[in-house]
């Protein structure tokens, strides 16, 4: 479901600073040979995520469902000097795909890529997190926020996309299984006093939390 009309769409696309070539040209492959291209970022998220990371300026990303790297590339962007950003995915079937466009973009060495399930993988990265992007599969969104609190740096951010999950989220009557775990997720964490949350309806919905207690 698209919440703007297809004009307002194109006004917003045409008033958000274009993608890069190589950004561009992800997209379409990923549309042209991937299977649910939907799930790609695409133009206006993916900027709306490399001007976080340029406000922000994080020292360590953590990005939980890679996919076809297209937002890795967006957060890659504003990383502080000497900067990391972690990224996993269960799915080793694009890892050829992903690790070329990484080189293309001049980030691999920027990218710790992780294949496998984040869920498992997560406890064993000793590091702290200035930004996480939780958006892997939407069963775990709540098991994701309690894995990553701790390692979220004081004042850090934590975002996770399609919390409104094409609108069914005001259909509660009928939830489906990723439908409640939305909704659980999104309740779950804006009773959370350790984040201050805001619901940005930026395409499927982009929750953004604020760390500020422990
Ligand atoms: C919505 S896509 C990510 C899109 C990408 N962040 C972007 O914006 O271009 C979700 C990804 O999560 C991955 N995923 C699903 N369950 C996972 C899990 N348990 N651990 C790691 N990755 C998972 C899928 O393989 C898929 O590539």
């Amino acid at each position: 479901m698209d919440f703007l009309s297809e004009e307002l769409q194109k006004y917003v696309e045409d008033h958000t600073a274009p993608e890069s070539e190589l950004l561009k040209q992800l997209n379409r492959e990923t549309h042209a040979h991937v299977m649910m291209p939907r799930m790609l970022s695409g133009h206006v998220q993916g900027r709306v995520l490399a001007a976080f990371s340029h406000m922000i300026k994080p020292h360590n990303v953590l990005e939980i469902g890679t996919y076809t790297g297209y937002s890795a590339i967006c957060l890659a962007e504003g990383l502080s000097k000497d900067g990391k950003l972690y990224t996993i995915d269960i799915n080793e079937e694009l890892e050829e795909m992903v690790k070329d466009y990484f080189v293309k973009a001049g980030v691999s060495d920027k990218i710790e890529y992780l294949i496998g399930n984040a869920v498992d993988l997560i406890p064993a990265l000793k590091v702290q997190f200035d930004l996480v992007f939780i958006d892997a599969d939407k069963i775990n969104y709540s098991n994701y926020f309690d894995l990553v609190i701790d390692k979220v740096t004081a004042g850090g951010f934590i975002v996770a996309d399609n919390v409104l999950w094409s609108g069914k989220v005001v259909n509660q009557d009928k939830a489906d299984k990723d439908t409640q775990a939305l909704l659980d997720f999104n309740r779950k964490v804006h009773n959370d006093t350790r984040v201050e949350n805001v619901l940005f309806p930026v395409r499927d919905g982009l929750m953004v939390m604020r760390k500020i207690a422990d």
